[in-house]
């Protein structure tokens, strides 16, 4: 199954640009910007990745961004990802990168955008790798810094296809992004949100009802409704699910008993993500071998999972028809031997 999963064509639609920035990439940078961190060597980092939830997570993420500074940065930390999606036989990647973190630090929007951006260009070019970018707001900060961070994008309309909403989940519900969400569906962008990841199914309705959400990120607690399940399922709304993430987050115990085979089982459009790839422990390839290794899934079902990536994906029907035609091909190609 190794095999066939590394060579199988991906789309990833759930990842978090600054959760790609590897120990060793944020030593280098840390030098070169003459950033201070508590740690003495990459080892050492990575040993510091031992969490328990989300928050403790974020923490140590939030921190870990402190050496990013220069649009050089964000250049090589976008590229140093796109290389890894070259590995992975990702065909297409859609990016959240988040603001706040670097603005409130004094970096300018445009040095995060504009290095970004270069990376995805030369990709597009180079690597054949398509792309798409979505800018996130930080829900652990109010309804009027997320109002300012919309404001700041406007220029950048025609580089960002879409809002979404990330970091802590709890104490932070959809409601409270609502007014914004309005806002940015006005100025012509899709949405996105961070939803039954800690919280409760309460939250995917709240993110699909008040925040108008094209896919839900995670989204596993649907499982504790039934209504939603079947809500899900007859919408085909798409869930970006990440399980090495929510095993690291202790979101489930175990791989086996995530509930992803579940979901697709169940007719929901549910796709494989790599969420913080860096901190987690895999990229794209990682993360599928891991739900194929705990779970009784088929060549033709783990396909299903790039399939359904690719009609959520936020890019036009011709695109998605070459990909729809090449992960089709691929599996007729290594079909199933019984
Ligand atoms: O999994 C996540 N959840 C919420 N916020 C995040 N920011 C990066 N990764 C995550
Ligand atoms: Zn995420």
């Amino acid at each position: 199954m190794k095999a066939f999963i590394s060579e199988l064509p991906k789309v990833e639609l759930h990842l978090h640009i600054e959760g790609t920035l590897e120990p060793e990439l944020m030593f280098e940078l840390a030098r070169r910007n003459k950033v201070d961190i508590p740690f003495d060597t990459p080892e050492a980092v990575r040993a510091a990745y031992d969490f328990h939830n989300l928050q403790s997570f974020l923490d140590i993420y939030y921190q870990g961004a402190n050496v990013l500074i220069h649009e050089q940065d964000f250049f090589d930390l976008t590229w140093a990802y796109l290389l890894r999606c070259q590995q992975d036989n990702v065909m297409h990647t859609e990016i959240f990168f988040d603001p706040q973190t670097h603005t409130d630090r004094g970096v300018h929007f445009s040095t995060v955008v504009n290095g970004i951006q270069m990376a995805l260009s030369q990709a597009e070019k180079e690597l054949g790798i398509s792309s798409q970018l979505i800018m996130c707001f930080l829900r652990h900060l109010d309804e009027d810094a997320a109002f300012s961070t919309l404001e700041m994008a406007l220029p950048y309309k025609d580089k960002i296809v879409g809002i979404g909403l990330d970091s802590s989940e709890q104490g932070n519900p959809p409601e409270k992004f609502k007014r914004v969400f309005e806002r940015a569906l006005e100025y012509g962008f899709l949405t996105v949100a961070h939803a039954g990841e800690e919280g409760p199914a309460q939250n995917i309705y709240d993110a699909m009802d008040m925040l108008k959400v094209s896919r839900i990120d995670h989204g596993v607690s649907c499982s504790q409704d039934a209504t939603l399940m079947n809500r899900l399922a007859t919408s085909q709304l798409p869930l970006t699910v990440c399980p090495l993430s929510n095993t690291r987050l202790k979101v489930f115990d175990s791989m086996e008993q995530h509930n992803i085979a579940a979901l697709l089982h169940h007719g929901l459009c549910v796709t494989i993500n790599s969420d913080d790839p860096a901190y987690f422990g895999g990229y794209m390839t990682d993360n599928f071998n891991a739900v194929a290794e705990a779970l009784p899934l088929t060549r033709s079902e783990l396909t299903q999972f790039t399939l359904n990536a690719i009609e959520a994906s936020f890019i036009n029907d011709d695109a998605k028809a070459v990909m729809r035609e090449r992960t089709q091909a691929y599996l007729t190609a290594n079909q199933d031997v019984e």
